[in-house]
């Protein structure tokens, strides 16, 4: 469904250096596959997701979904962000209605869709509070909440709970995969957690530290669904076995990259 073939981006930075984010990236995600992205800090994970995204435009190779490359954002995908990224001043039915406001859906049709969402994600009866009276879950679910609201065909989740305490992650955890199995969306997922990557995908690619690359593409072998028993899935020996290969990977990477002089 997402066919990625020889992508490359370098930035220019202030000082004028160059930096090689993404060097020859191939990538096939599959329709309603899970796929969750792993690798050391720096190998240019948000900059591959925000090129599919069309948020940034690569400097070579193809990037095709469903055949039509892509050439800047779509109706048919949608973000989310690890800092949220929600309107301050607007409720949070105003937020979560937002894209649809923008696609120029009529304001009945556009709440009804946006108070079925907020049901979704376990918000009814905070429609109109403020993305400052939340706690971090709670502004990460009108987050989903808003995504979803467009019905893209594939969401692209950037280390979506990275900033939120533990029991909300795996809440938020929980509830995603139980959204994901209902609706079968494609999820492009980036995470720094082995353990997340396990938990949540169907396969976990791996990249090498700047400039990324697949380094390798890892399958999970648990079963689904597994939103009903993630505490289970924790406790069986593939998990563990995975999440541990995972880190030894990533180390081996670290150890391969650790500077002789300090690199940003
Ligand atoms: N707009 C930009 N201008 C200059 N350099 C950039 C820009 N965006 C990203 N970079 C650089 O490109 C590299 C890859 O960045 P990117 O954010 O994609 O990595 P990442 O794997 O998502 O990192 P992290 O895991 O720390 O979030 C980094 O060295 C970053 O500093």
């Amino acid at each position: 469904m997402i066919e990625i073939r020889g992508l490359t981006k370098s930035f220019t930075g202030q000082d004028g250096g160059v930096v090689e984010a993404l060097r020859d990236v191939d990538l096939d995600v599959a329709e309603n596959e899970f796929l969750t992205v792993l690798g050391p800090s720096g190998c240019g994970k948000t900059t591959l997701l925000k090129i599919v995204a069309g948020l940034i435009t690569p400097d070579g190779g193809r990037i095709s979904i469903h055949g039509e490359p892509v050439r800047g954002p779509g109706e048919d995908r949608a973000m989310v962000f690890q800092n949220f990224a929600l309107l301050p001043w607007a409720t949070v039915l105003d937020n979560v209605a937002f894209g649809l406001k923008m696609r120029g859906t009529g304001k009945a049709e556009r709440e009804e869709r946006a108070r079925e969402l907020i049901a979704t994600v376990g918000l009814s009866g905070f429609e109109t509070k403020r993305p400052g009276e939340l706690s971090g879950g709670m502004q990460q679910r009108v987050g989903i909440a808003r995504a979803l609201a467009v019905r893209p065909r594939v969401l692209l989740m950037d280390e979506p709970f990275g900033a939120v305490d533990e029991q909300t992650r795996r809440l938020l955890q929980e509830e995603l995969l139980s959204i994901w199995e209902e609706s079968r969306l494609t999820v492009v997922f980036i995470t720094h957690s082995m353990e997340e990557a396990v938990l949540l995908g169907d396969r976990v690619v791996l990249m090498s530290a700047r400039p990324g690359q697949v380094s390798e593409i890892v399958p999970v072998p648990l079963e689904r669904p597994r939103s009903s028993d993630v505490g289970g899935l924790e406790r069986s020996p593939e998990y563990a076995e995975l999440s541990a290969y995972l880190w030894d990977r990533l180390r081996g990477m670290h150890a391969e990259h650790r500077p002789a002089k300090v690199d940003a």
